[in-house]
């Protein structure tokens, strides 16, 4: 269990986190999200020791956390930190060093990361060679060669093409599935949605909403009526909660609230339903709602 409580931290006048708190349990993937500046980098920059906070504290199986137990940790800094001039092989298998492994266990954690990451025709390749996406996945490997017991990834998703952004989502699950927490950053907030079991949403040094996502959805989302009728006349929901667009001969009504069966009535009379169901807002949406 990783405890971050209350953390806080001041750069000179500015304040960059005003009471930061949230617990990570074993396997647990947590998604960090909030707009550029909302303190992210620096709460993970202090899980790691990069940084001292001012106040509050980072607890680790119950007891302060340590610099030995940071080392058995996994961490993607948002300046990533690779030898240009070092081989992809090479690197991992010397970070793998650097973290306590033998020589035999990092060549072989080596092997299995470059083949499990995509990397296999890259073995070979100088970093300073490597596209932005493939030094990505180097620097992924990189976290993870020593197995790590925590993982703190900061933006780990940004500038990755699709299918690394699968194989990404894939090892972060895997690494949860073996107990490990995980925590990453990202803008990207439907991945966040479909990766994370729970979320939290800083703003201003502030964690102002946290919870999983349906948790989220059922605190501090509203649910809206999405109604989609063909054939129908225009003015058909004229008096009518909500906004009508229209897509080609279909009408679409979304209503943030109101009768359902009034609508559902007035919508049969004019025209055949397509569709009518209750929506549930995204996490873009509720994050919107939230940082407003
Ligand atoms: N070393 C520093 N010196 C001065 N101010 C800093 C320093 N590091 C961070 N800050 C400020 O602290 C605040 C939080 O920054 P932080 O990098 O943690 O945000 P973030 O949520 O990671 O943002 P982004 O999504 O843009 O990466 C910002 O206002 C930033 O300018």
């Amino acid at each position: 269990m990783l405890e971050i409580d209350d953390l806080r931290k001041r750069f000179k006048e500015k304040t960059a986190l005003d009471g930061v708190s949230f617990t990570l349990r074993p396997g647990e993937i947590f998604g960090f999200v909030g707009a550029n500046g909302a303190g992210k980098t620096t709460t993970m920059r202090i899980i790691m020791g990069v940084l001292e906070p001012d106040s509050g504290e980072v607890r680790y199986q119950g007891r302060p956390l340590t610099p030995d137990d940071r080392r058995t940790f996994g961490y993607m800094p948002e300046e990533r930190g690779l030898y240009q001039k070092m081989r992809v092989a090479e690197q991992i298998e010397y970070f793998g060093r650097l973290h306590g492994l033998g020589a035999k266990a990092a060549r072989r954690a080596t092997a299995e990361l470059i083949e499990r990451l995509g990397l296999a025709e890259r073995r070979n390749d100088a970093i300073e060679a490597l596209s932005l996406g493939n030094q990505q996945r180097v620097q992924l490997a990189v976290a993870l060669v020593h197995r790590p017991a925590v993982l703190i990834l900061d933006e780990p998703f940004s500038g990755l093409d699709p299918l690394a952004v699968d194989t990404l989502a894939g090892v972060l699950k895997e690494q949860a599935a073996s107990g490990v927490p995980v925590i990453f950053s990202s803008h990207q907030l439907d991945l966040v949605e479909r990766l994370s079991d729970s979320v939290g949403i800083i703003s201003a040094g502030r964690m102002i909403a946290s919870g999983t996502v349906a948790e989220l959805k059922a605190r501090e989302g509203r649910k809206r009526l999405k109604v989609v009728v063909s054939g129908a006349r225009p003015g058909w929901a004229d008096g009518l909660p909500g906004q009508v667009t229209e897509a080609g001969d279909r009408q679409v009504l979304i209503a943030e609230d109101g009768d359902g069966q009034a609508i559902l009535r007035a919508a049969l009379q004019a025209g055949r339903v397509e569709h009518f169901g209750w929506q549930e807002p995204t996490l873009a949406e509720l994050f919107r709602e939230v940082v407003a």
